[in-house]
C-alpha cells in the first residue's frame, strides 16, 4: 500500500550569527559565508502508513515543531525529500490565525484559502463555531482570545475541513479538560476513518492511549522510531537522566553535532 507520508534524509538548517557584523558581512561579501549553520533537523527519515497515529517526543528544542511544520508544508526543508499525499492540516497554538480578524473572519479566510466555495463555507461555518464552543466570542478579534480559545478555534477549523493528514502540535495541552476530551474523541473518529495523524505532546499518558508509533527526536536526529511502549520505555529512562543534568550539561547535550562553522 502507498505510504501517505515519506520523509527521507530531511535536514533543516538555520543560519545563526554571533554579532551583527557577521550578518552584514554574510549579506555583502560575495563568495564567502559567515555565521554558523544550526541544524534544527538532521537527516531525518521515517514513513507513516495510512491510519497510523505517530507521536513525536523529545526534549525542548529537539525539532518536533520543525518536523510538524515541514510535514504540513508551512516551512520548507533545506535538503531531503518530503512526500505527503493528500491535504495536511496543522493544528498548533497561534499558527495560521490572524490576530486582527475575528474568529468568524478567520474561519472564512482559512476556508477560502483551502478552496471552498461560498456555499460550502456557509455550511461548514456553523459546525466549526458550534464545535469551538466560543459562543459570542466568535465575533471578537482573535487577539482578545486566551491561548485555550485560540487552540479551540484552530482545532475546530482543522478537524471540520476533514483533512487526510492531521498534525496536532501541543494544541490540546492548552485547552481545558472538557475540550481536550472532545478533541480526543474527534481524533478517535479520524483514526477509525483511517486517517494518518501526527501528535506532538509532552503528555506521555496521552501518547500511550492514542499513538501506535512514536518517533523520538534528539538534537534534531531520529533517536528511535517504533512501537509506542517500546520507544516510551526508553525515552522515560532517558528523561530520568536528563532531569539530573545541570543547565550547562543540558545545553551542551542539545547543541552537540548541530553546528557547522562557516567562513
Ligand atoms: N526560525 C528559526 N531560526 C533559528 N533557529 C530556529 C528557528 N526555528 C527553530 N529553531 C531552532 O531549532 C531547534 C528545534 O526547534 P523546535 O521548535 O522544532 O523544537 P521542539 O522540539 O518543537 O521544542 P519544544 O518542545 O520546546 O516545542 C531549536 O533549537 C530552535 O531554537
Amino acid at each position: 500500500m502507498e505510504k501517505p507520508v515519506k520523509i527521507k534524509n530531511v535536514s533543516k538548517k538555520y543560519k545563526l550569527y554571533g554579532r551583527k557584523m557577521e550578518r552584514l558581512k554574510d549579506l555583502l561579501i560575495p563568495g564567502k559565508s559567515y555565521g554558523k549553520d544550526f541544524f534544527a533537523l538532521k537527516n531525518v527519515s521515517f514513513e507513516a502508513d495510512k491510519g497510523d497515529i505517530v507521536g513525536f517526543v523529545g526534549v525542548n528544542g529537539s525539532g518536533k515543531s520543525t518536523l510538524s511544520n515541514i510535514i504540513a508544508g508551512v516551512i520548507p526543508q533545506t535538503t531531503g525529500e518530503v512526500e505527503v499525499k493528500g491535504q495536511a492540516a496543522l493544528i498548533a497554538v497561534n499558527i495560521g490565525l490572524d490576530r486582527k480578524l475575528t474568529g468568524r473572519e478567520n474561519i472564512e479566510l482559512k476556508l477560502l484559502m483551502l478552496g471552498f466555495s461560498k456555499k460550502e463555507i456557509n455550511e461548514l461555518e456553523d459546525d466549526i463555531i458550534e464545535f469551538s464552543e466560543l459562543g459570542q466570542f466568535i465575533d471578537q478579534p482573535v487577539k482578545s482570545y486566551s491561548s485555550g480559545m485560540k487552540s479551540r478555534l484552530g482545532f475546530s477549523i482543522s478537524v471540520n475541513v476533514d483533512p487526510d493528514i492531521l498534525i496536532i502540535d501541543e494544541a490540546l495541552s492548552v485547552g481545558d479538560k472538557a475540550f481536550a476530551e472532545k478533541s480526543l474523541a474527534k481524533m478517535q473518529e479520524f483514526k477509525e476513518a483511517g486517517k494518518t495523524m501526527f501528535f506532538v505532546s509532552h503528555s506521555l499518558g496521552q501518547m500511550k492511549t492514542f499513538c501506535e508509533k512514536v518517533l523520538w527526536l534528539e538534537f534534531g536526529e531520529v533517536r528511535m522510531y517504533g512501537e509506542t511502549n517500546e520507544v516510551l520505555n526508553e525515552y522515560e529512562a532517558f528523561l530520568e537522566n536528563y532531569k539530573n543534568m545541570s543547565k550547562k550539561q543540558r545545553k551542551k547535550f542539545m547543541e552537540q553535532s548541530r553546528f557547522e562553522e562557516n567562513g
